[in-house]
């Protein structure tokens, strides 16, 4: 696969989603880093997206709830490039029934190849660095040119 570059700007759109048993990490998260998410553009899924709104005062862009197509509109949007930073707590520890729908979410951020957060430690690792509030460059298939290969 061919690689081009795609620019992350300052002023980052992320995604924030959280499975039920993780949602008051993911709230006590936002809440803590509350000033720092408030310099992005905010997108969640419906429950996720709600609950940070309500609790927080955060102004968040909300998709459907997971189960219902969530996970799949916010996978849309990364691959649409739309999407700079996933922060997915998701849970290990009990099944979900849109476990496809999970799996495809994070399959598309790696495609795609943004940072992904899918635990507190690491989304702490994120609003810790320099690059949370400046540009960052990053690799991403170049699909003019995967296109191109196909239809040779
Ligand atoms: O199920 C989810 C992610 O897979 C999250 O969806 P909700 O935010 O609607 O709970």
């Amino acid at each position: 696969m061919q690689l081009t570059k795609r620019l992350i700007p300052v002023k980052k759109n992320i995604a924030l989603v959280a499975h039920d048993h993780c949602k008051s990490s993911l709230l006590q998260w936002c809440e803590t880093n509350k000033q720092e998410l408030s310099l992005h553009n905010l997108y969640a899924t419906g429950t996720t997206g709600t609950l940070i709104q309500k609790n927080t005062g955060l102004s968040i862009t909300a998709m459907l709830s997971g189960p219902m197509g969530g996970d799949q509109q916010i996978g849309a949007l990364i691959s649409e490039g739309k999407i700079d930073i996933l922060i997915f707590f998701w849970d290990p520890l009990n099944a979900v029934p849109h476990d496809p729908d999970v799996k495809a979410l994070l399959r598309l951020a790696t495609v795609w190849n943004i940072p992904v957060a899918t635990n507190r430690a690491t989304a702490d690792v994120f609003v810790n660095s320099p690059l949370f509030n400046n540009e960052l460059e990053i690799e991403i298939p170049d699909y003019n040119g995967y296109l191109a290969a196909r239809i040779n």
